[in-house]
């Protein structure tokens, strides 16, 4: 580098697919296509970042799994240590977007940031979000602003973090909401504004998966059976998304306790959209009582997040109270 010449940032691309690569066929369904149309559209960007850009996946999200956020984790590392970059863009289709930002959240340990994007409307629709989002995103990765606040997804002109974001509309363009406290910056032309952050969270390296973590939901009346069929040799973990602040209907209880008599983790979120699961109530199935259990109770994450927390924890070799305080999210 010549001294006294800014050097040009570098951002590794990585494309996983989802819609932003996709697009609408004549009869108006969104199809895969073999080459990602955003290849051939950056000539539009007028800044001045080196792009490296890996086609890693070409995949609708819902057939992205754990495997694969492991695998992006570990390109990740390796151009950290080997490629010297700058940050990290990754596009995704929106459906499990939140899953894998959370996922390299809680596995990367470094301050370099990464930024996850997609489209909500593909690459031919009129008013397409994809190359728009995509630039957001280049701009976010390459600005000193965005380190060391956690993974990031920018889409519709906002900068949300991995841990509390999620996927809040199955169509509109402003999906991806933050239901606590809301986005902690924004994209204001093509300037990258911050406002808050979070504080800092403890990560875990992993190297192989854990398998058979579940998710269940509880609703009113809900049958105990549920629980008696994850009475399995496989079963590692559960997580329950259950009722308001973290309570449950009452004929569940002995089947959830066989569970946690067999060492079987079960971790405790809300069902509900915003706020954080407590043990307040005191009645049979209540959280004061699912607490006494030794049920986990996993502050302000929703079910999908708090369940790759548990695989995660599960998967570093956690256990009994050390995976417990890991799950917990609390931070004081
Ligand atoms: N907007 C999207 O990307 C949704 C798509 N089904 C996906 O997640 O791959």
């Amino acid at each position: 580098m010549v001294k006294g010449v800014l050097q040009m940032k570098k951002i590794l691309v990585l494309h996983t697919g989802g819609t932003i690569s996709m697009s609408e066929n004549e009869a108006g369904e969104v199809i895969q296509n073999e080459e990602n149309p955003l290849l051939k559209l950056t000539h539009h960007f007028d800044f001045e970042i080196d792009l490296v850009v890996e086609d890693i996946f070409n995949l609708p999200s819902p057939h992205i799994a754990p495997q694969h956020m492991l695998q992006l984790k570990n390109r990740i590392q390796k151009a950290v240590n080997e490629e010297k970059i700058d940050g990290v863009v990754i596009t995704h289709g929106t459906d499990t977007l939140e899953e894998t930002a959370y996922f390299l959240d809680l596995t990367l340990p470094n301050n370099l940031p990464v930024v996850l994007t997609g489209a909500m409307r593909s690459s031919n629709e009129i008013g397409s979000d994809g190359l728009h989002n995509f630039q957001s995103a280049i701009l976010t990765a390459a600005s000193d602003n965005a380190k060391d606040k956690g993974v990031l997804i920018v889409m519709n002109d906002e900068v949300h973090t991995a841990r509390y974001v999620t996927k809040t509309h199955t169509t509109n363009v402003a999906t991806f909401r933050t239901p606590t406290f809301g986005p902690i910056g924004l994209i204001s032309k093509n300037h990258v504004l911050f406002f808050q952050e979070l504080i800092a969270q403890t990560t875990a390296d992993v190297n192989e998966l854990t398998e058979e973590v579940f998710l269940v939901k509880a609703y009113a009346g809900m049958s105990p059976l549920q629980f008696e069929l994850l009475d399995h040799p496989k079963t590692k973990g559960v997580v329950i998304e259950a009722l308001g602040a973290g309570n449950l209907p009452p004929q569940t209880l002995p089947a959830i306790q066989k569970l946690l008599d067999k060492n079987i983790p079960i971790v405790l979120v809300s069902r509900c959209f915003n706020g954080i699961a407590e043990d307040v109530y005191h009645y049979i199935g209540g959280g004061v009582e699912l607490k006494e259990m030794g049920v986990i109770f996993c502050r302000g994450l929703n079910g999908q997040k708090a369940r790759i927390k548990l695989l995660i924890g599960l998967s570093a070799g956690m256990h009994n109270q050390e995976l417990a305080e890991f799950v917990n999210n609390a931070t004081s």
